[in-house]
């Protein structure tokens, strides 16, 4: 795949052997939960996971111990420190630092201690800001970044180039999936620190059981957005473990995209709010596009399945059994 097949692995298989030791990092977040969801449905009898609580993946010392007592065989990375367009602008020193140290341990020690494969979860945010689009992966460092999220844009290409650096000195077959905006449920819906979709889904919620006449809306409602429902980000990530050995990281999109304003109204049906919808152009818009171009993910033969209407109208429904109040 592309001019970097040479540093193709022969790696063993991942679905072969179901009793694998497999170290899901992030399992109660959005993106670990579905992965775990997903490996469980398939028979995996043997996952290994740590609440942060338990384990703080920033702390070197006890990132080693863990990996040298548990030896996971798998490894997948997708714990982190994350938010929305608020939460990154407020807290630039937290989103470098946090990241940086999580991803270094926990791929440091994977290696050290004999995993066989590890993949690492990066974000659409580490392209420059006005990338080509659809983004093809090879728009990685061609440009300024978004400034709203370059700390942690920084710290997520270099889990990219740690990948591809123990890749090529070690031989190990460390891999990279740049997923788009993702939702679904266990998403954070946090008023403030959260991204834009369940941030709308509990202001929409709220204002229809408190019969407020408006919601607002931060910025202009121009900027596009990708989403990709959690189920098909894992879907995509067990499928990269079973297919995918290359240097290059890999996009992982629905190829699909709204304006900030259609997916308001969106959500605004889905909860059945009947009131407006207020902008508050003092609030960033952030990128005005990033639409990810996932057709290297496609010609291995990986492609989305749920759609965002079905995506909003179930995530809607876990967020009644599961959040409000
Ligand atoms: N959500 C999205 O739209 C997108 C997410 N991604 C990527 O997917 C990955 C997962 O994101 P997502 O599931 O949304 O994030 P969440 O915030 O939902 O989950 C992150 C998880 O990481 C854990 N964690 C954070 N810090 C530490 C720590 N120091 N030690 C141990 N565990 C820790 C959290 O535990 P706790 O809650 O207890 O702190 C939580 O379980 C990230 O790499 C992110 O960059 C990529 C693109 C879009
Ligand atoms: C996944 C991705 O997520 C972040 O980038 P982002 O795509 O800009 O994220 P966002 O979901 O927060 O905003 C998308 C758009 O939506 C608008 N918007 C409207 N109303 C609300 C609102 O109420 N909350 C939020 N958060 N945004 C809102 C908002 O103004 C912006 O125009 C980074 O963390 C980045 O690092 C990253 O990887």
């Amino acid at each position: 795949m592309g001019s970097q097949d040479n540093n193709a692995l022969s790696s063993s298989s991942f679905l072969d052997d179901k009793s694998a030791k497999v170290f899901v990092s992030g399992h109660r977040g959005l993106v670990g939960s579905a992965i775990v969801r997903k490996l469980t449905q398939l028979g995996f009898s043997n996952l290994i996971v740590r609440s942060h609580a338990e384990l703080d993946l920033t702390r070197q010392s006890d990132v080693e111990a863990f990996f040298a007592s548990t030896k996971p065989e798998f490894v997948i990375v997708a714990a982190a420190k994350v938010g929305g367009i608020h939460a990154n602008n407020t807290y630039p020193a937290d989103f470098i630092a946090i990241n940086l140290q999580i991803q270094t341990n926990v791929i440091d020690s994977a290696y050290h201690n004999g995993a066989k494969k590890l993949l690492f979860l990066g974000s659409s945010c580490i392209y420059p800001k006005f990338a080509p689009q659809p983004i093809p992966e090879d728009a990685l460092l061609t440009g300024p970044l978004e400034p709203t999220n370059e700390w942690y844009a920084i710290a997520k290409i270099a889990g990219i180039k740690m990948c591809q650096a123990y890749r090529i000195q070690h031989k190990w077959d460390a891999i990279s999936g740049m997923p788009t905006n993702l939702y679904g449920p266990n998403d954070n819906f946090h008023p403030e620190n959260s991204h834009v979709l369940p941030a709308l889904m509990r202001r929409f919620h709220e204002a229809k059981v408190n019969n407020a006449k408006e919601v607002v809306v931060w910025g202009t409602g121009s900027p596009l957005r990708e989403f990709l429902h959690v189920d098909d980000l894992a879907d995509a990530v067990v499928f990269m473990m079973e297919k995918y050995s290359g240097l290059e990281h890999l996009n992982v999109g629905s190829g699909k995209e709204v304006t900030i304003k259609e997916l308001a109204e969106s959500m605004k049906e889905v909860v059945g709010f009947e009131g407006d919808l207020v902008w508050d152009s003092t609030k960033p818009d952030g990128t005005p596009r990033k639409l990810m171009d996932s057709s290297k993910l496609a010609a291995v033969g990986w492609t989305p399945k749920v759609s965002l209407k079905d995506g909003l109208v179930d995530t809607y429904k876990w967020y009644l059994q599961n959040v409000k109040q």
